[in-house]
Order: C-alpha cells, then sequence, then structure tokens
C-alpha cells in the first residue's frame, strides 16, 4: 500500500456499515480459548495483524486453532495442555498481546521468549513484568526485564495484592491472568476503571473474578472451559467513520453492532458533549457486552476538555478527537493522557506534528495536547509513523481537507482494520 491519496472531492458520507471486531475482544477470546479445556467457537473475529500475531503465539505454545475467515474453533487443552515453545513468540505490533501473554507465562512452568517490532521494543514492560516477578515469576529482558526481548521461567505464583500506578487494562488482565494461576487470593486496583472485557469474558468462560469498590478479586487455581464467544463491532474502529460523519456536510450514516460496553464509550459521550448529532439505537445484550446501532449526521461541534476517569474511556481514541477538535468551535483541551506517550508511537507528539503540517492549531502538554478550532486544513504529505490509530485519523482528515492528503506508511492500519480503506469508499457518495 505504501503511499495513500485521500482527496476530499465534496463528498459526504451515506449508508451503513459494520465495522470489523473488537480487537481487544478478539485477542482475549483466542487467549482464553486457548488457556481452556474444551472447544472455544469465536465468531466475528477481527483478522487485524494484532490479532493474528495472537493466534501464532498460542499456536507455538502448541494450541490448535481452526482459522476460516472471521470464525475460530479453538481445541483448548487446559493450561497444562501449553506447551514449552521451540522458538520465540513474536507479538510483531501488538502490547496487548505482549502484556497478556507475560501473565500466562508467568504461571506456566517452562521457559519462554517474547519479541516484537521495532514500536514494541521501546514500550514498556515493567508495568507488568514488576508485579509478576512480585508473584515469583523468573523474567529478565532488556533494561532489567522492562523491554523486549524478554525472557520467563513461569510456574509457582503466589497471589498479591498490587495497586497499578496506571489505569490500563493490559496491566489488570495481566495480572487477572498470572492471578488464575496463583495459590491464594489476589486483589487488584488501579486509578480508574479500565476496560473491563477480561473480567466479563472470564465469566463465560466458567471463572469468577469479582468486584469489590473497585477493587478486582482473583481467586488462584480457577480452570475455564471452552465455550461461544460472538464478537461486536469495534467503538475503536467505529470511531473514525463517526469522527468522519460528523466533520464532512451532508452526512448521514449507521455503524451496526458496535460494542458500548461503558469502559469503552467515551467517544459516545464526547461526541454527544461536543454537540454531534448522535443517536444509539437497537441497544441490547450480547454475549455479556453491550451493542447498539449507531446513528450520526454531520454536525456542528464545540470545544470541550476531556480528562481523568473520562481518558482510559477513549484512549485509543483521542488522535481522532484531535482531529475533531480542529473543526470544532473554541478550544479543546486532553488532559490526564500522558499514556499516549507509550501506544505505537508517542501519540501526543504524532498528532501534533502531523496536523500541523495540515494547517491545524494542536499544541502538545505535558499529558496531552490543546486544540484551537475551526481551522481550514490543508492536504499534503503526512505520515502515520507507522501507527495504525495516526493513519487512520490522517485518512478521515482526507476527507474535509482543501487538496489531497497523502499519506504515508499507511499499511499500518492493517494492525486493527485491513479492510478500512475499502469500507471508507463504500460510505463516501
Ligand atoms: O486491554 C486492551 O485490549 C487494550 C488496552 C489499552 O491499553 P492500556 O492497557 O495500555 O491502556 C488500549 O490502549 C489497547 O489498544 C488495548
Ligand atoms: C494501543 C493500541 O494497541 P496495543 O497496545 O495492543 O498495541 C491500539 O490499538 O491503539
Amino acid at each position: 500500500m505504501g503511499i495513500r491519496k485521500i482527496e476530499n472531492n465534496n463528498r459526504s458520507l451515506k449508508g451503513s456499515i459494520k465495522v470489523p471486531g473488537d480487537k481487544s475482544i478478539s485477542h482475549r477470546a483466542v487467549m482464553f480459548g486457548s488457556m481452556a479445556n474444551g472447544i472455544t467457537e469465536v465468531t466475528g473475529f477481527l483478522n487485524g495483524e494484532d490479532c493474528l500475531s495472537t493466534i501464532k503465539c498460542f499456536k507455538s505454545l502448541g494450541v490448535e486453532i481452526e482459522h476460516k475467515g472471521e470464525s475460530l474453533r479453538i481445541h483448548g487443552k487446559g493450561l497444562e495442555g501449553l506447551q514449552e515453545p521451540l522458538s520465540p513468540l513474536d507479538v510483531g505490533n501488538s502490547g496487548t498481546t505482549a502484556r497478556l501473554l507475560l501473565g500466562i507465562l508467568a504461571g506456566r512452568p517452562f521457559h519462554s521468549v517474547l519479541v516484537g517490532d521495532a514500536s514494541i521494543s521501546k514500550r514498556p514492560m515493567d508495568r507488568v513484568t514488576i508485579p509478576l516477578q512480585k508473584m515469583g515469576a523468573k523474567i529478565d529482558g532488556r533494561e532489567n526485564g522492562s523491554l523486549t526481548p524478554i525472557s520467563v521461567r513461569g510456574g509457582g505464583l503466589q497471589a498479591i495484592t498490587y495497586d497499578s500506578p496506571v489505569a490500563s487494562a493490559q496491566v489488570k488482565s495481566s495480572l487477572i491472568l498470572a492471578a488464575l494461576q496463583a495459590e491464594g487470593t489476589t486483589t487488584l486496583s488501579e486509578p480508574f476503571l479500565s476496560r473491563d472485557h477480561t473480567e466479563r469474558m472470564l465469566k463465560s468462560f466458567g471463572a469468577s473474578v469479582s468486584r469489590n469498590e473497585g477493587q478486582v478479586i482473583v481467586k488462584g487455581g480457577q480452570k475455564l472451559t471452552g465455550t461461544k464467544v460472538s464478537v461486536p463491532a469495534d467503538i475503536s474502529s467505529a470511531a473514525f467513520f463517526l469522527a468522519a460523519a460528523a466533520i464532512t456536510p451532508g452526512s448521514d450514516i449507521t455503524l451496526t453492532d458496535v460494542g458500548i460496553n461503558s469502559t469503552r464509550s467515551g467517544i459516545i459521550d464526547v461526541l454527544q458533549e461536543m454537540g454531534a448529532n448522535l443517536a444509539i439505537n437497537n441497544k441490547r445484550e450480547e454475549n455479556g457486552e453491550e451493542v447498539a446501532d449507531l446513528h450520526i449526521t454531520s454536525s456542528e461541534l464545540e470545544g470541550i476538555t476531556i480528562e481523568g476517569e473520562m481518558i482510559p474511556r477513549l484512549i485509543d481514541e483521542i488522535p481522532v478527537i484531535a482531529l475533531l477538535a480542529t473543526q470544532a468551535e473554541g478550544k479543546t483541551v486532553i488532559k490526564d493522557a500522558a499514556e499516549l506517550k507509550v501506544k505505537e508511537t508517542n501519540r501526543i507528539d504524532a498528532v501534533v506534528t502531523q496536523l500541523a503540517k495540515l494547517g491545524a492549531s494542536v499544541t502538545a502538554t505535558d499529558d496531552g495536547m490543546i486544540i484551537e478550532g475551526k481551522t481550514k486544513l490543508n492536504g499534503g504529505p503526512v505520515t502515520s509513523l507507522g501507527d495504525h490509530r495516526i493513519g487512520m485519523s490522517l485518512a478521515v482528515a482526507g476527507c474535509i481537507a482543501d487538496s489531497p492528503v497523502e499519506l504515508e506508511l499507511a499499511d499500518a492500519i492493517s494492525v486493527s482494520y485491513p479492510n478500512f480503506f475499502e469500507d471508507l469508499e463504500k460510505l463516501r457518495t
């Protein structure tokens, strides 16, 4: 794909689509199905590069996984069925794979090595390796076990009480997966509630994780049993089209079957607070996750402040929210989002440098950014910097820019949304 040109041509977005399956839920379905006893059937699986990395890792651990289109059949043989891998486990670009897998490997009585791409090799793993070491896992890696490649010799874990300094579902999930294999009861807490797909999905695999005033409590020694998982459409992918429709005149679209779990739905709240005409229709529950159809039309937007407990509810949507803010009247302030610095790229720098090239007024702060609107955007060369969410945000900018946006490193988008450009074309009339 390389460079991709996105032209405005006064096209609006119209019609209805279902975006691909949720990335967080797809990863977990493969992992829990591989840890479980019996067959797990997954439908609506996301065929993004990140989730394919997860499948590859579990195949290397000896799990039989049949994969046809968006369906998986996982032949779980329980935790004891996981085998020592013969070569390093490659997580590619996926932080979720790396951190959750470390939690699983910490409990397994064998040696394994985890590697990833250039972006992964810069992302902090000590947020999980430190508490996993406290539980008794033998872990080493670059910089005292904080960077990949990381080696693990697991087993013999003891429960801990751990207060995570970051609101991170990857940290919480990694420790829950280790705690299931530990002796005793583990208690976890985090500064704000992060996405809770792990807690919800474990229930359908027959494990109980309880919550008490913000603490997650996990009893060791629980076994998982294979089940059926239907993956909702990914709200983080839907966000790009919600934003595109909101800022492109004459737009009117529906995105169906979107997962709207309240720990993920910050983008809906933010769009509504900014003044977008966004309706949530046909709300229902499927597989322990809330799902709905989202209808949005082009809207007059106003700047707002986004901070605190809202941040983990929309952390991956901040790049596209920054773009939305360039089209809103007044100032948008994003605070408490220093976590953006340790994603696939430093997303504060990435957003500021790339949107500035298009004529936006965006200033970086220590823990977020300030965007002044409303600005006309121009086209020209920009780059995803190898980060899928930066790439898709810039592609959406191309829908409203005065001249074509030429997006370099556009292929990074396949990490979470391989058919993004096809779906964007389908919606643009
Ligand atoms: O648990 C998950 O599936 C994810 C958690 C978030 O990361 P953190 O846990 O680092 O906040 C998010 O940014 C990532 O895209 C997926
Ligand atoms: C941060 C992301 O993913 P991960 O941490 O799994 O690489 C993302 O998808 O935006």
